[in-house]
């Protein structure tokens, strides 16, 4: 199932889902005579999140939906028309919105695969297209990208924690930054591992598996539980899972498990129980014994209350028989991280007569911030196995030399040569000249490209607490040619 457009929640036309300091720049760029000056943008992050290693690339399916469907309509035309100045004149003129009439998407898009590892200052997303264009693409970008690959990320590290074979299961549509915001994390969640999720929506809208229990309510509305639990299991037979917490948890699993005994007399099987309140380790080990000794093996143990990969990897510690994990609100707002800091820089510009190339470079007090001028490529060597082992970016308008050494942007003095034969290209073509060239994978293939990914990272760079840094430098080069940029473009004051 190909991903349907998430714009469908809303408007038919998306286009002024933008800040409008692009909307002025466009008419400024118009107004020069620039507005088709081929430009080249970088998009991409400075520190993966949660003080994470790595980051799980997400959003680009709906990007490139949202790309393809760029168009102002009579609506959008209409309302920009009417905003005024502080002087009460228009803030457009009409010949300006008439060309937005007639914009046609014309760029050219590079991109990182959904679910590819990534890592800081690498291009997700490479735009490049007349100026005006490729300017007004930047904040929907952003928008999208961001937050889909914050929540991918974070579902990854959830999924690192549960391990290979425990069920993870979404539940956090009611904690979420609203309707949209709730659909996208559950996207983003499915693509960085988690099995299913309780958003009917994002079912129906991406093909993602459904699943849940029932709520304390079911059990609050019968006399008492073992009439609940006999209740729901009358109305899905081969499909309960009961949560057991609701006046005293041990006796719910008791009363879960006479309920169970009448239901194999019958020919079907209990699910699973859930747990939400208490000592998750303890009450899971009481839990697995008591149906373990009822011969109940494989019942399942599902536990939730404001778990996340931390909290996954202690309970594992203290030997909490947990095989499922309903995660909701930590990982739907991305709890500890509320945003990730991607941004979208200017690279590169063709000069006024249209012969060459001017790099261009966002100047910053701290190095780490200072932009990476050029056409940019990431470069990823393998080792034998097909391990990534280091990163190169470097610029595709020169050629490369025999000897390859990169350079870590924030440190000259940390250099790497590299030896490796083996590598891929991470930035690929999706469109050309406004016209689509590249097949999207299905969200469930992007999962698993994601879970291999994840994966083939070294364990060291993988981990929670204090992950080794994986190389990514600057091809010798790019970083000599960066370099001279910042000294020509820095005042040199007198001290
Ligand atoms: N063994 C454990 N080790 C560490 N944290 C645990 C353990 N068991 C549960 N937790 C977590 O501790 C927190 C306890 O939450 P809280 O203080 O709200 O109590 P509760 O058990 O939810 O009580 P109630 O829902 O009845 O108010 C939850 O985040 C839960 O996941
Ligand atoms: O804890 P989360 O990771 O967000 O997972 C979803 C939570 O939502 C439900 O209850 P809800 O929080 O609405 O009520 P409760 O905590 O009072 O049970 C469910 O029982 C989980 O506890
Ligand atoms: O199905 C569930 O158990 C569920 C769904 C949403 C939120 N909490 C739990
Ligand atoms: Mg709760």
């Amino acid at each position: 199932m190909n991903p349907a457009p998430l714009s469908g929640l809303y408007a038919p036309s998306l286009s002024l889902v933008t800040d409008l300091y692009q909307l002025t720049m466009a008419y400024g760029y118009w107004q020069q005579g620039m507005q088709d000056r081929e430009a080249v943008f970088h998009l991409y992050f400075r520190k993966a999140p949660f003080q994470g290693g790595y980051a799980v690339a997400a959003g680009l399916a709906l990007a490139v939906d949202w790309m393809e469907n760029f168009h102002f309509s009579e609506d959008d035309l209409g309302y920009l028309g009417s905003l005024q100045g502080s002087k009460g004149t228009p803030m457009f003129p009409a010949a300006f919105l008439q060309f937005l009439r007639e914009l046609k998407f014309t760029c050219s898009v590079e991109a990182v695969a959904e679910g590819t590892v990534v890592f800081g200052n690498e291009p997700l997303i490479r735009v490049q297209g007349p100026l005006l264009q490729a300017q007004l693409l930047e904040t929907a970008l952003l928008t999208l990208v961001n937050f889909q690959t914050l929540i991918a990320t974070k579902a990854a590290r959830i999924r690192e924690a549960a391990g290979p074979t425990d069920q993870v299961l979404e539940f956090g549509l009611r904690r979420a930054q609203g309707f949209d915001g709730g659909l996208g994390a559950s996207r983003a969640a499915y693509l960085g591992g988690v099995d299913a999720t309780s958003n009917v929506l994002a079912g129906q809208r991406y093909g993602i598996p459904v699943k849940g229990t029932h709520a304390h309510s079911w059990v609050m509305a019968f006399e008492d539980e073992p009439t609940a639990f006999a209740a729901y299991a009358k109305a899905f037979p081969d499909d309960s899972v009961f949560l057991v917490d609701t006046y005293d948890t041990l006796e719910g699993v008791r009363h879960a498990i006479s309920v169970a005994r009448q239901m194999r007399a019958d020919g079907h099987e209990l699910g699973g129980i859930r747990l939400d309140s208490g000592d998750l380790a303890y009450l899971s080990r009481e839990a697995r014994a008591l149906l373990d000794e009822a011969g109940f093996p494989k019942t399942r143990i599902v536990a939730s209350n404001d778990l996340e990969e931390n909290l996954i990897t202690s309970l594992k510690l203290q030997g909490a028989r947990i095989d499922t994990w309903g995660v909701g609100t930590q990982l739907v707002t991305a709890f500890n991280q509320a945003a990730l800091g991607g941004v979208y820089k200017l690279a590169a510009l063709r000069n006024a007569d249209n012969s060459a190339w001017d790099f261009t470079l966002k100047l910053s007090e701290q190095l780490a911030k200072t932009s990476i001028p050029g056409i940019l490529q990431v470069r990823r060597y393998l080792n034998d196995k097909g391990h990534p082992r280091a990163d190169m970016l470097y610029n595709t308008t020169e050629p490369l030399p025999e000897q390859l050494t990169i350079i870590d942007p924030l440190d000259p003095t940390r250099r790497r040569p590299i030896r490796s034969t083996n590598f891929r290209e991470l930035l690929e073509p999706v469109f050309r000249q406004g016209r689509r060239i590249l097949d999207l994978p299905t969200l469930a293939e992007s999962r698993a490209h994601a879970q291999r990914e994840v994966q083939s990272l070294d364990p060291s760079i993988r981990r929670f607490l204090n992950p080794h840094t994986y190389p990514v430098g600057l091809e010798e080069n790019l970083n000599t040619f960066r370099t001279n940029l910042i000294l020509e473009k820095r005042p040199q004051r007198p001290a």
